[in-house]
């Protein structure tokens, strides 16, 4: 048994300290973890703080209650016990203890399939290079020595190491699921993101490769389970060998849609019992609620997420597909913005990428581009006006370059916009336009200080999400889409797959939703970036 479903963390630590900005309070795993500010002598409280690791520190995690004891010399046992229980994967035994385990038809080397795939492909190979299921990968890395280090995430005074594992990805031996009894479905939700096609793809030659071939499309994501005008499309190798050549998704994708246990309906009258959900994180958190409705109902199947957002805001994960070819997309904006703005007399060139929580893309397209003098995120307060603000800097960029650009995150800076509260289908804030807000208070401000100055605003959000994957997502994307398959056949259920420490790995969908990840405005990579732009900081 893979034993139980971990509850989604919300919790609070509060390490005590005379200093506020070290008053944690986050989600999951990091409510652990003291961040630390970005220079011990910022926060010189937090040094003589040490005192504070070796108090109890009570962490509420979901519906159980646990309590790390720094002072029980077996603590860090214990904290890496809870640790595998948290990131354990939930199996088909645990609901169907009988559940009956074949030997796996997924070969590596086999002869030309034949039609009568019943009892697996035939293979001369003895050999086929499958995952054992202990096998384990490491989550962080890093072992830091002090919690003044860049980006150190401590437990202890001493950063003690404390490991933790989680379950390697790929195909087993033993598959729970007889292919010619599977109906497999795909679904695509939330907003586009390069490589969904590449994901569809893999999984459906993968599927063909066990010797599925019951396989189909649910059209425009959830929406498809409910809304009778639309029908399943019938999937195989054949329709979707050259779908990876061009963006967006085959399927179509939406937002909102029907409750779950409609959506559990449907499957249950359309036979389904693999389903393949390509999305973000409302996108996984209705797969979560999908595969607890179909435990509850003792249905035998397997739901398995494959994270997609340009956004790259799923926790845990090095990165998620189509991240990687927005950045590269990005460039092309950030480039034009430069040129317009070098090539008129007092230049300014604004580009407004993706991002609604996450300044991922924005961080990492402006140190890609090294043309950028300014990034905002979210995760990063500013001011615009003021001594310390923006224009003033863009002012000081003028008269000594005489032009600039500027990056903003679409999250950046919502707390100077008005507030509307507007939600759009799946529940989501709608943001107001940062990207139009800065370009006209950039033009008021020079005119106010009477300084002529030619600002060009670039918006490319919805060409980058519109591309196909660049290589390095299509392989990304390969490697997720067929571990998800492998994953679905070893008979796991509410997990989802990425790419961990460049390995990749299962987890149990609410370890990686908890909330969304976003930029460590104490990490190195934001530091790279400031020490690229030169930007100061702006309060
Ligand atoms: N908490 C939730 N529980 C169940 N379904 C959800 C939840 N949040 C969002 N969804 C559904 O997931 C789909 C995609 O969600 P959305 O937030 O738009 O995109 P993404 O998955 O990319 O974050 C929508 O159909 C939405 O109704
Ligand atoms: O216009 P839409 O379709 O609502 O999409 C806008 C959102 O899509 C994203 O690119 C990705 O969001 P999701 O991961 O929720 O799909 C966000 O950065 C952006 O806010
Ligand atoms: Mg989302």
């Amino acid at each position: 048994m893979e034993t139980l479903s971990p509850p989604i963390i919300t919790s609070t630590v509060s390490i005590p300290c005379s200093n506020s900005s070290v008053l944690v309070r986050s989600h999951g795993l990091s409510s652990l973890i003291l961040r630390k500010p970005r220079s011990p002598a910022a926060n010189p409280s937090l040094i003589s703080s040490r005192s504070s690791f070796t108090r109890a520190s009570a962490v509420e995690h979901g519906k159980t209650s646990v309590s790390i004891d720094l002072s029980d010399p077996n603590w860090k046992r214990k904290y890496e016990r809870e640790f595998e229980e948290r990131f354990s994967i939930p199996h088909i035994t645990d609901v169907f203890p009988d559940a009956e385990a074949i030997r796996s038809t997924f070969c590596l080397k086999m002869r030309s399939p034949t039609e009568d795939f019943v009892g697996g492909y035939p293979s001369d190979e003895e050999w086929h290079g499958y995952i054992n299921n202990n096998d384990r990968v490491l989550l962080k890395v890093i072992s830091y020595s002090s919690p003044t280090s860049a980006g150190a995430e401590c437990i202890d005074s001493d950063c003690s190491w404390v490991e933790q594992w989680i379950h390697r990805a790929g195909p087993r031996e033993k598959i729970y699921f007889r292919p010619e009894q599977v109906k497999a479905a795909i679904i695509t939700c939330g907003g586009l993101c390069p490589g969904l096609n590449d994901v569809i793809r893999h999984i459906v030659i993968t599927l063909e490769i066990y010797g599925v071939k019951n396989i189909v499309g649910i059209p425009f994501g959830y929406k498809g389970f409910s809304d009778k005008d639309l029908t399943e499309m019938p999937l195989s190798r054949k329709v979707v060998q050259n779908i990876h050549l061009s963006g967006g998704s085959l399927l179509g994708v939406s937002r909102g849609g029907p409750s779950v246990s409609e959506i559990v309906d449907s499957m249950e009258e359309r036979g389904i019992n693999m389903l393949f959900v390509l999305g973000g994180n409302g996108t996984h958190a209705g797969a979560n609620a999908i595969h607890d409705e179909c435990r509850k109902r003792k249905m035998k199947v397997a739901v398995v997420g494959v994270p997609k957002t340009i956004d790259n805001d799923i926790l845990h994960m090095d990165k998620t597909f189509g991240f990687d070819t927005a950045v590269e997309e990005a460039q092309r904006a950030i480039n034009s913005a430069y040129i317009e703005a070098h090539s008129a007399y007092h230049g300014i060139g604004i580009v407004k990428l993706m991002g609604r929580n996450s300044g991922f893309i924005a961080m990492q397209a402006s140190l890609a581009s090294g043309q950028v003098d300014i990034c905002l995120i979210p995760e990063v307060p500013f001011n615009i006006h003021g001594p310390n603000g923006v224009l003033k800097h863009l002012k000081y960029l003028i008269e000594t370059k005489g032009s600039a650009v500027i990056c903003v995150a679409e999250g950046a800076g919502q707390n100077l916009l008005e507030k509307t509260n507007a939600k759009d289908a799946s529940g989501n804030t709608i943001l107001g336009d940062f990207g139009v807000h800065i370009q006209q208070e950039t033009k008021k401000y020079f005119k106010e200080v009477s300084m002529p100055v030619d600002v060009k605003y670039i918006d490319p959000t919805y060409m980058i999400r519109a591309v196909r994957a660049n290589a390095s997502d299509g392989i990304l994307c390969t490697v997720l889409g067929q571990n998800a398959v492998h994953g679905a056949f070893a008979g796991y259920s509410g997990i989802t797959v990425g790419i961990i420490n460049t390995h990749y790995a299962y987890l149990p969908i609410p370890e990686v939703i908890a909330y969304p990840k976003s930029v460590d405005p104490n990490s190195r990579m934001w530091h790279r970036c400031l020490t690229s732009t030169g930007q100061p900081d702006f309060i």
